[in-house]
């Protein structure tokens, strides 16, 4: 069965409920009703209900009975408003949170935090900050993880599965924050069943060069080695080292990661994100994500180059994110 089969079979029927804020979005208005027609989620749209149903009816969609909120007419707000302060205490006053929560992203953020929904999915519009600093601010990460890193999980062909990460949010991690990020990255492979087998990515491996660059990726790979001792964890390796068995043969033949590792994890921000949209866009790979990992609820961001079909799949990723929190 292939992996989104198997992720689909587990949320179908759940009726989780995922709010879409980009609701007038064509990516994104196509993807809910899919989602909505094969009872995989419950999606929750944010807008006018009338221009929203308006400009999908133009666009040969029927949003039919998802569930639209109108943040304008919202019942609870003076609630939200509230929460909103008290979650921010400090840097948010009153007047300044009604001005925040117009922004949808905010807006759906706090539908997540305060359980109204189950998860949220945006970022077909807004760029990566603008949809995760929401997130970032109100649901935070989870107890004993100390950031967020944003993971794609690549597919080819179905048999070819990796973990890319971080391709989205630690624009340069140091050292035990790298490791934090290989260890995130070993748990979400895990949890879509691909083998956590974690390499961590340089020029160099295993000190065929030396620089300040390698030698935090080097001094991440042991502290991810003591974080998470059930995973099998290698670096520093170059990509080659790290994927082909022949050359892990040569370069690194002591290593049980080299050669065999299907959790790419990269060393700053630059490298992931160009790395994983050269497999998406010259090796023909689909980039699911980016996958917000260790945060306290599912918060997903799109690629602003996204298609529906990367909706329609996110929106299956964070459902089954929220099944097992
Ligand atoms: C993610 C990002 C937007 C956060 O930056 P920012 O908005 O300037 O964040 P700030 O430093 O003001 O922090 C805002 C809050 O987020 C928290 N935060 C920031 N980075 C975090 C991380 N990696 N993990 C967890 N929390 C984080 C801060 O602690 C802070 O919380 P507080 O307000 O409660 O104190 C920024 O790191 C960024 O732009 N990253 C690159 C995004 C990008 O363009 N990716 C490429 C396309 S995918
Ligand atoms: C993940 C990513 O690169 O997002 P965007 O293309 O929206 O910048």
């Amino acid at each position: 069965m292939s992996l989104f089969s198997e992720l689909s079979e587990k949320i179908a029927r759940k009726n989780l409920r995922i709010v879409f804020p980009e609701s007038y979005d064509e990516r994104i208005q196509g993807a809910v009703v899919r989602l909505k027609a094969e009872k995989l989620v419950e999606p929750v749209l944010l807008g006018n209900p009338e221009s929203l149903k308006a400009k999908a009816k133009d666009r040969g969609f029927d949003l039919g009975d998802i569930e639209i909120i109108d943040p304008a007419n919202y019942d609870d707000m003076e609630n939200m408003v509230q929460a909103f302060v008290e979650r921010r205490k400090g840097k948010a006053t009153e007047e300044q949170a009604r001005e925040i929560l117009k922004d949808e992203n905010y807006f759906g953020t706090m539908l997540v935090y305060q359980d109204h929904v189950d998860g949220l999915v945006s970022g077909a519009v807004h760029s990566t900050g603008d949809t995760v600093r929401p997130a970032l601010q109100i649901i935070k990460t989870k107890p004993g993880v100390s950031l967020t890193s944003g993971a794609f999980i690549m597919i080819r062909n179905e048999a070819e599965k990796y973990v890319f990460a971080d391709c989205a949010i630690n624009i340069n991690p140091n050292a035990q924050q790298l490791a934090e990020i290989a260890v995130e990255s070993a748990k979400t492979a895990e949890m879509f069943n691909i083998d956590p087998t974690v390499g961590l990515l340089s020029f160099s491996t295993k000190g065929s060069a030396s620089s300040p660059e390698q030698e935090k990726v080097a001094e991440a790979t042991k502290i991810a080695k003591e974080l998470a001792p059930q995973y099998a964890i290698d670096g520093e390796m170059q990509f080659d080292a790290a994927f082909a068995h022949e050359v892990a043969m040569k370069k690194a033949p002591e290593s049980d990661v080299a050669g065999k590792a299907k959790v790419f994890v990269f060393p700053e921000i630059q490298s992931g994100n160009i790395g994983y949209k050269i497999a998406q866009r010259l090796g023909g790979f689909e980039a699911i994500g980016p996958v917000l990992q260790g945060m306290n609820k599912p918060v997903s961001d799109l690629s602003r180059g996204c298609v529906e079909e990367d909706v329609y799949k996110l929106a299956i990723i964070t459902a089954n994110q929220a099944l097992q929190d």
